[in-house]
């Protein structure tokens, strides 16, 4: 068995690199959208302020008193952080991500007061869902009935895949679309092992509104095609990282397919039955607002993993949390990496960060070449399946 010592842990200290372009580039345009959003008054406008002003030029500090509940939880998580005079971008990427999209949510007064549970993303998640593109393209579903089946089964992974490009904060700073380019496609082997047996198939969501739609015709296409028995998908109990899908936006993606006569409002009502007799559960786990990796999963979370067929993680900000978010040799085995989960995995990945594992040299060394930048445009992706634990595992994640 082999075990690998752990790289560290990525920060955003480096100006150069790309984790400190997200605080300095894309945290300032993500405020300024949000300001823009919402009809907010002078407390919130100023408290958005001063809470950028603080992630730009100051030091980490405890979340402020808001109604959320959860300040003795952050002051766990934060106490090697707190009060050290450490810049924002010296702390792990992860954990200072999150605890920025934590605290963006207290300066909009999400927990207190008039503007208490609103949304903060809920225009742009309603103008992405509302696109003309998305009803054409949803329109034109028909379409994929001449396609063989292998066909399908790949068009329903492909497109839940590509649908993680339409996160909202990632479109803040991304270029124009491009030719996508799938790097490893382990799709075959994951719909074999549906195939051998079927079974409950869980999937960890990423983005709303485009991307939730494609997700929820994958998962009608596993339950209609008999690979999945029961589904249980996993959502954020409030807004996260901009675009993160929530329950209200699986309803509003639900309502949006039924609006499409035709097989999205077929598949919509496929969803509501399943949703109505059991066999499509929801959870909005805390855990999954947690600045944490996935090496500290709940036990209740944990359980669900062994028991189902597979669990499907989407996105960018789930993989970095899956592997860990470290400087891995590139081509560490995704299936090491995720050998501590008790049950089959998948990973649907677009690249928007620098983690990345489970690729052959050469196709790294001609990436490099040919684009450097690669791992960070959302042009490149993988579909990448663990398979069930094998005891393989590696050190100090
Ligand atoms: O919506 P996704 O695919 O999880 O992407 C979110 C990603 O965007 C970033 O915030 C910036 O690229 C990453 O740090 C994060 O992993």
């Amino acid at each position: 068995m082999s075990t690998p010592p752990a790289p560290p842990v990525i920060t955003a200290a480096d100006p150069a690199a790309f984790p400190h372009s997200v605080f300095h580039v894309r945290h300032p345009k993500v405020i300024a959208q949000v300001k823009a959003a919402l009809p907010y008054g002078p407390e919130q406008l100023s408290a958005l302020d001063a809470f950028l002003d603080a992630t730009l030029h100051g030091t980490l500090d405890p979340l402020p008193q808001d109604d959320a509940g959860d300040r003795a939880q952050w002051d766990l998580w934060g106490a090697p952080y707190f009060g050290r005079g450490l810049r924002w971008t010296d702390a792990p990427f992860l954990w200072a991500e999150s605890y920025f999209h934590r605290r963006l949510l207290s300066a909009t007064g999400y927990f207190a007061g008039l503007w208490r549970g609103v949304d903060p993303f809920g225009p742009m998640k309603a103008a992405s869902l509302g696109s003309a593109g998305l009803a054409a393209e949803l329109a034109q579903l028909g379409s994929t009935a001449s396609l063989s089946a292998e066909e399908r089964d790949a068009a329903a992974l492909h497109a839940s895949l590509w649908g993680n490009r339409a996160d909202l904060g990632f479109q803040l700073v991304a270029g124009a679309p491009v030719v996508p380019e799938v790097l490893v496609d382990d799709g075959p082997a994951l719909y074999a092992h549906l195939d051998a047996a079927p079974g409950r198939v869980n999937l960890v969501a990423d983005n709303a509104a485009e991307e939730l739609v494609y997700d929820l015709l994958l998962l009608d296409h596993l339950l209609a095609s008999g690979r999945a028995t029961e589904l249980t998908l996993y959502l954020k109990p409030r807004p996260y990282y901009v675009s993160d899908a929530t329950p209200q936006d699986f309803a509003a993606a639900v309502h949006l397919l039924e609006t499409v006569p035709g097989p999205a409002a077929d598949a919509a009502r496929r969803l509501r039955a399943a949703c109505a007799d059991g066999r499509l559960v929801l959870v909005a786990a805390e855990f999954f607002c947690a600045p944490l990796g996935f090496d500290a999963l709940p036990k209740e979370i944990l359980d669900a993993i062994a028991t189902a067929r597979v669990t499907l993680f989407k996105g960018d900000l789930n993989y970095r949390r899956l592997v860990g978010d470290r400087l891995w040799p590139q081509n560490t085995p995704f299936r090491t990496l995720t050998s501590y989960l008790p049950g089959p995995v998948a990973a649907l990945r677009t690249y928007k960060s620098d983690v990345s594992v489970g690729l052959d040299p050469e196709t790294v060394r001609a990436l490099d070449a040919a684009e450097p930048g690669w791992r960070f445009g959302g042009r490149h992706a993988v579909i990448q399946f663990g398979g069930a634990a094998d005891g393989e595992g590696v050190s100090g994640r």
